[in-house]
C-alpha cells in the first residue's frame, strides 16, 4: 500500500494534470480525499455545502481513454474499425466471422470490452510517455489492489459457500478470451507494443500477458463508462436527458457487465472509454451526483444538496451485494435492498420428489407417480419454454455450461420489490419481499394440481363422474393453493440449509469478532443479505398459509 503522502502526491499530481486539460472544469468545493480508512481507496468528498444542480466537474471528450482518443487505434486502424465488415450475426445469435472479407480476420476485436483492454494494455506499457501518466498512476494496477472476485483464493471463496455468485465469476472464459483475441494482436504487433523503453518494459510472457489482462480486465469492469453518445441526438424527452434520466428503465447505468463476454450486438457500435476524475467517484445505492454525456464533454452534476464533508458518490446500479462483489469488489448496506437469491430448478424438484409429504399420495407409489409427472413437464418443450427452463436463467459468465441436461442451469431468482431510485438519487420506499417469481409458483401450481388429481379417486374413475359441487371445488382450490405455498415453504428452507452457516452464526461474527474485516466480511455481508432475503420469503409465505389455515 502507497504511503498516505505518496497516495496524495499522486491525487494532487493527478487533479493539476486535469484541471491543465483544456475544457476540464472542477467544482471548488470539492476535494479528493484518502478513505482507505475505510476500504474505499480514493473518493471526493465536498469542502462546503453544494446546492442541487451544481455541475461538479466536467470531461472534455478528448481526455477520456477510448478508441477515439488512444494512439493503439490510430496505429492499428485496422483492428478497430472492422467491427462492422467482419462479423454478422446470425438468427440464432450466434456470430459469424466473415472469412472472405478479410484474412487478418483473427485480429478483429469487435467487442468495446476487448478492444479497451488493447487500449489500455498499449497504454499501460507505454505509460512514462502517455499523455495520460497522471492519470494511469492513480489507477489500481497490480492484482493486490483488486477485491473483485477474480482475484479471490478458494479459501476467501469458501465465505461465499451457498452463494451462487461464485459460480458467475468466469475467469476461465475471460483467460480464453484474453488467449484468442488479444494474445495474438499483441505478439503480432510486438514492436508497437513494447516499443517504449522508457516504460522498461520488456515482452512479456503469455502467463505475464495473461495476469496483465486480467487486471485491465477487471479495472475496466470497475471503472469503465460505456460511453453514450450525444444525448441531445437520443430520443428520450428533454427533461428526461437533462436529468440523465431514461424515460422507462429509471436511472440510465453508464456501468455494463464485461465480464468476459460480449453484451453487445455485433453491429452495435458501443464505445466505452476510462473518464478521468468521474471515476474517482464511489458509489453507493443511495447517491447524489450524475454524470450526463453531451456532446463534446460529459459533466457530473449534483442531484440534491450535499452538505460540506459528505462524499460525492454515483451510482453503479440496482446490484445484489453479490454482484456489487464480483464486479466491483465491495458491499454496502444499502445495496441489501437488491439482494437475490437463485434457487435451482433441480432443488425445487427434489423438494417435490423426497422431500414434500404428499398426504393424499399412497408412500410406496407417490414417489414413483411424481417423478413422472416432472418428467413430462420437463419434456414439454412448450411448458419449458414458458418457464425458462431451457434458458439459463442464471447468469451466461457462468463456466461450467450444461451439455447434457438443458435444465441443468435453469433456476428461480428470488427478490424483493425494491422499487427505483428517485431524481435525487435517494430510495423512497422500502424494499420487501411482495411474491415468488411467477414461474417458480407456476410450475410447482402445475405440478400440485396435476399430483393432487391423479391421486384423487374421483378424478380416476369412469367418464360419468358426477359434476363437483362448487364447495367442492373450493376446497380443491385451496387445497392446491396450500400445498403450492407448503412446496415453497419447504423450497426455502432447504435453499437455507444450503448455507453452511445461520444468519444467527453469521449477526455473531459481525457483531462479537470486531476483528472480521476485508474479504471475509464482504463475504458475511453477502451470504447474510442472501438469508434474510430467504427468511422473509419464509415468513411471507407462512403469513399466507396462515390465512388460507384460518
Ligand atoms: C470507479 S472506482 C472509484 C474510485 C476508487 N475508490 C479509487 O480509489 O480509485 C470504483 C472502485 O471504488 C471502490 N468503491 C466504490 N464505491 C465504494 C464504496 N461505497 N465503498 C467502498 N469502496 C467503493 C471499489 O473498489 C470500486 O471497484
Amino acid at each position: 500500500m502507497d504511503s498516505s503522502s505518496d497516495f496524495d502526491t499522486q491525487s494532487t499530481a493527478f487533479l493539476d494534470w486535469f484541471k491543465a486539460q483544456p475544457g476540464t472544469q472542477f467544482h471548488p468545493s470539492l476535494r479528493i480525499v484518502d478513505l482507505r480508512d475505510r476500504s474505499a481507496g480514493r473518493g471526493i468528498i465536498a469542502t462546503q455545502d453544494i446546492a442541487p444542480d451544481t455541475e461538479l466537474f466536467t470531461i472534455p471528450r478528448s481526455i477520456i481513454i477510448s478508441e477515439e482518443t488512444s494512439t493503439l487505434a490510430k496505429k492499428l486502424p485496422g483492428i478497430f474499425s472492422k467491427e462492422e465488415t467482419t462479423r454478422t450475426t446470425t438468427t440464432s445469435g450466434d456470430i459469424d466471422i466473415d472469412l472472405d472479407d478479410d484474412d487478418d480476420f483473427e485480429e478483429s476485436v469487435p467487442d468495446s470490452w476487448l478492444n479497451l483492454i488493447l487500449i489500455l494494455l498499449y497504454e499501460s506499457l507505454h505509460h512514462k510517455t502517455s499523455k495520460w501518466f497522471p492519470y494511469l498512476s492513480i489507477l489500481p494496477q497490480r492484482s493486490e489492489s483488486f477485491n473483485t472476485l477474480m482475484f479471490w483464493d478458494d479459501r476467501d471463496l469458501l465465505g461465499l459457500s451457498g452463494s451462487a455468485i461464485p459460480s458467475k465469476i468466469g475467469k476461465e472464459s475471460a483467460t480464453r478470451m484474453f488467449t484468442e483475441r488479444i494474445l495474438p494482436v499483441v505478439k503480432r504487433h510486438s514492436d508497437l507494443f513494447y516499443s517504449d523503453p522508457d516504460s522498461g518494459t520488456t515482452e512479456l510472457s503469455d502467463t505475464a500477458l495473461l495476469e496483465r489482462c486480467h487486471i485491465i480486465g477487471s479495472l475496466i469492469m470497475s471503472y469503465a463508462f460505456d460511453l453514450q453518445p450525444d444525448q441531445d441526438s437520443d430520443s428520450g424527452s428533454e427533461e428526461d436527458t437533462e436529468m440523465g434520466e431514461n424515460d422507462d428503465d429509471g436511472w440510465i447505468e453508464d456501468r455494463g457487465d464485461h465480464n468476459g463476454s460480449s453484451n453487445t450486438s455485433a453491429h452495435t457500435k458501443s464505445t466505452m472509454g476510462m473518464v478521468p476524475m468521474a471515476d474517482v467517484l464511489n458509489a453507493d445505492a443511495e447517491f447524489n451526483a450524475h454524470l450526463s454525456h453531451g456532446d463534446d464533454s460529459l459533466t457530473m452534476t449534483s442531484l440534491r444538496e450535499i452538505k460540506a464533508g459528505q462524499e460525492v458518490l454515483n451510482y453503479y446500479g440496482p446490484l445484489p451485494n453479490g454482484e456489487l462483489l464480483r464486479r466491483y469488489g465491495y458491499t454496502t448496506p444499502k445495496h441489501s435492498r437488491y439482494d437475490v437469491v437463485e434457487v435451482p430448478w433441480s432443488l425445487v424438484k427434489t423438494v417435490i420428489v423426497s422431500d414434500y409429504k404428499w398426504s393424499s399420495l399412497p408412500s410406496q407409489k407417490g414417489p414413483t407417480m411424481v417423478k413422472k409427472i416432472l418428467t413430462e413437464i420437463e419434456r414439454d418443450s412448450d411448458f419449458r419454454f414458458e418457464l425458462g427452463l431451457d434458458m439459463n436463467n442464471f447468469d451466461n459468465t457462468k463456466d461450467n455450461e450444461a451439455d447434457v441436461d438443458p435444465t441443468a442451469n435453469a433456476g428461480f431468482i428470488l427478490e424483493r420489490d425494491s422499487g427505483d431510485p428517485d431524481d435525487q438519487g435517494l430510495c423512497p420506499v422500502d424494499a420487501k419481499f411482495i411474491s415468488f417469481p411467477e414461474e417458480l409458483v407456476d410450475v410447482v401450481r402445475h405440478v400440485v394440481t396435476m399430483v393432487l388429481s391423479a391421486s384423487d379417486p374421483t378424478q380416476t374413475q369412469s367418464k360419468n363422474k358426477p359434476a363437483k359441487s362448487k364447495s367442492n371445488k373450493n376446497e380443491e382450490v385451496k387445497k392446491i393453493k396450500t400445498t403450492t405455498l407448503e412446496i415453497l415453504s419447504l423450497v426455502v428452507r432447504r435453499r437455507l440449509d444450503q448455507y453452511p452457516t445461520t444468519i444467527q452464526d453469521d449477526e455473531n461474527l459481525l457483531l462479537l469478532d470486531k476483528t472480521t474485516t476485508g474479504r471475509a466480511r464482504m463475504a458475511i455481508d453477502v451470504r447474510l443479505g442472501e438469508k434474510r432475503l430467504l427468511v422473509e420469503a419464509l415468513e411471507w409465505t407462512e403469513g399466507k398459509l396462515a390465512k388460507y389455515r384460518e
